[in-house]
């Protein structure tokens, strides 16, 4: 009986040990399994592409996003842009059928990044802003021209192209804000949201989640967009004549109003003397002043070095005197009470980066940049030998202008001022409306929340894990317990 019990003990030690062996090599089989399940794969990605035709320039950008994810939020982003050589499409109006020519280089870059197998099914859109706006109230004829030339171009790349137009003011804010609030990933999350602020070379954009009365208010300011199982009602408005080229001219010209033979500008920096003509003060649908008659062309445009002046001259090129509604900004424009915080970016984060203003107070903004205007014009020069001097001559100017815009138009205050952040880029993708319209034009932002798993995965597997542990644990008691049992009724016999 002695041996018998050897033998009952030795085979149970047997059948434990088996069932270690087992029960661990299924819990490392499953825990595994279910980590292996969902790693991702090897990574594929899709393509869009879109051009955004600005006044001053032409810019492509591509983006790319998981090929399996096409309605995961944050996942689409910019791998590339290209700026296109030369001036915006609307400044040929005078050889309209040479405005396609100029995207080619950048289209051929386009191909040469994107996977040839996606080149068919890659989305292409051309959509055109305020130079485009203006050129059409002048003449549509050659605006429709410059459209076809480009879209003649678009049309014969490998890309799925899909339409070139001139988008609303409407659209350029909005989608503005829907860039910059999906790249910052705050739509899924439904927290708050950024207000946008787009300074272009024609027109400039104020776009911010305000209340619903809006629309009853000013429809025409209204937009509303359900994203991710969230209502947001924006205002926005698009100024055209407003982007900081025009709002040049605007002040040029409220300044030759008396057609003297030299113009004091404040605005522009001390010991800087440039003849201009008339003309290209004058040209644009936005100034509305006359050409003062005199038989002169051109005037000579004189820098006095002031900023609280230039403030002075800029605030001229706003209308303040009347508004038909609860509150305005100007223009007679309807705005609600602003509502931060604010992401500004385009000319405003490009002057005011190169003038240093991208952090601190209202009050040291104005400070710094009385000390930049008041600075000999040849000093200026020498400190930035590689910076066009078109552009480098306008920075005093650009820098009033922002300071006025923001405060004496949108009625930002010292208080309020910290809310505005100037930004190029978030998380490595410009800010501007290109994406934010390729988005809702490739339906990428659904309306409802999609819906996740109860589970986040890393949750999912220590639950399983623990779960086997606690089934192989019973099973080890079960046998624990049966064992003494059999052992004491053969004592007895
Ligand atoms: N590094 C840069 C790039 C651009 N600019 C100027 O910034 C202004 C606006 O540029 P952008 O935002 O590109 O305007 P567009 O999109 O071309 O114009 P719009 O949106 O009004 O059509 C232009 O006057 C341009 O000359 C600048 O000062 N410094
Ligand atoms: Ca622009």
């Amino acid at each position: 009986t002695r041996s018998q019990r050897t033998k009952g003990k030795n085979a149970w030690y047997k059948a434990v040990i088996i069932i270690t062996v087992l029960g661990i090599t299924a819990i490392v089989a499953l825990v595994t399994t279910a980590v292996l399940q969902n790693k991702p794969l090897l990574q594929k990605y899709k393509y869009g592409i879109v051009l955004d035709a600005g006044s001053s320039h032409t810019a492509v950008y591509i983006y790319e996003w998981p090929a399996e994810k096409d309605n995961d939020t944050g996942r689409v982003q910019q791998t590339h842009s290209c700026k296109v050589q030369g001036a915006g499409i609307s400044s040929y109006s005078v050889f309209p059928g040479q405005a396609g020519a100029s995207l080619k280089s950048c289209m051929k870059e386009a191909e040469s990044l994107i996977p040839l197998s996606r080149h068919h099914e890659t989305p292409l859109y051309l959509g055109a802003t305020a130079g485009m706006r203006l050129l059409r109230m002048e003449n549509q004829s050659l605006s429709d021209q410059v459209l076809w030339s480009v879209e003649e171009v678009l049309r014969s790349s490998p890309f799925s192209y899909q339409g070139a137009r001139i988008i609303t003011g409407q659209e350029e804010g909005a989608f503005g804000w829907v860039t910059v609030n999906y790249l910052s990933d705050r739509l899924k999350q439904g927290s708050g949201t950024t207000g946008a602020l787009d300074l272009g070379g024609a027109s400039t954009q104020i776009s911010f989640v305000a209340n619903q009365d809006v629309a009853e208010e000013s429809a025409e300011n209204a937009v509303t967009f359900r994203l991710y199982g969230n209502d947001y009602f924006l205002y926005t408005h698009s100024f055209l004549c407003y982007g900081k080229d025009q709002a040049l001219k605007l002040a040029l010209a409220q300044q030759t109003q008396s057609g003297d033979s030299s113009v004091l500008d404040p605005c522009f920096h001390p010991g800087y003397s440039v003849d201009r003509s008339y003309f290209s003060v004058y040209s644009s649908p936005c100034v509305m002043a006359g050409k003062p008659l005199v038989s002169r062309d051109s005037f000579t445009h004189v820098g006095a070095g002031n900023a609280s002046l230039c403030q002075e001259v800029v605030r001229r090129i706003f209308n303040f005197s009347s508004c038909s509604f609860s509150r305005c900004s100007f223009n007679r424009v309807y705005q609600p009470p602003l509502q931060g915080p604010f992401g500004a970016f385009s000319a405003f984060y490009f002057v005011m980066n190169f003038l240093n203003l991208t952090s601190g107070s209202l009050e040291s903004s104005r400070e710094k940049l009385e000390r930049y205007c008041s600075r000999p014009w040849t000093q200026i020069k020498q400190q930035h030998p590689d910076v066009k001097e078109k552009y480098l001559a306008e920075y005093c100017f650009s820098g009033s202008y922002i300071l006025s815009l923001l405060t004496d138009g949108y009625n930002f205050t010292s208080d309020t001022w910290t809310d505005i952040t100037f930004i190029k880029k978030i998380s490595g993708s410009d800010a501007g409306w290109t994406l934010g319209y390729m988005l809702n034009l490739t339906n990428m932002i659904p309306a409802e929340a999609p819906d996740t798993p109860p589970l986040p995965h890393v949750g999912y597997v220590t639950l399983l894990f623990f779960i086997s542990l606690l089934l192989f644990f019973l099973l080890f008691l079960c046998f624990r317990f049966l064992r003494p049992r059999r052992n004491s009724q053969t004592q007895m016999i």
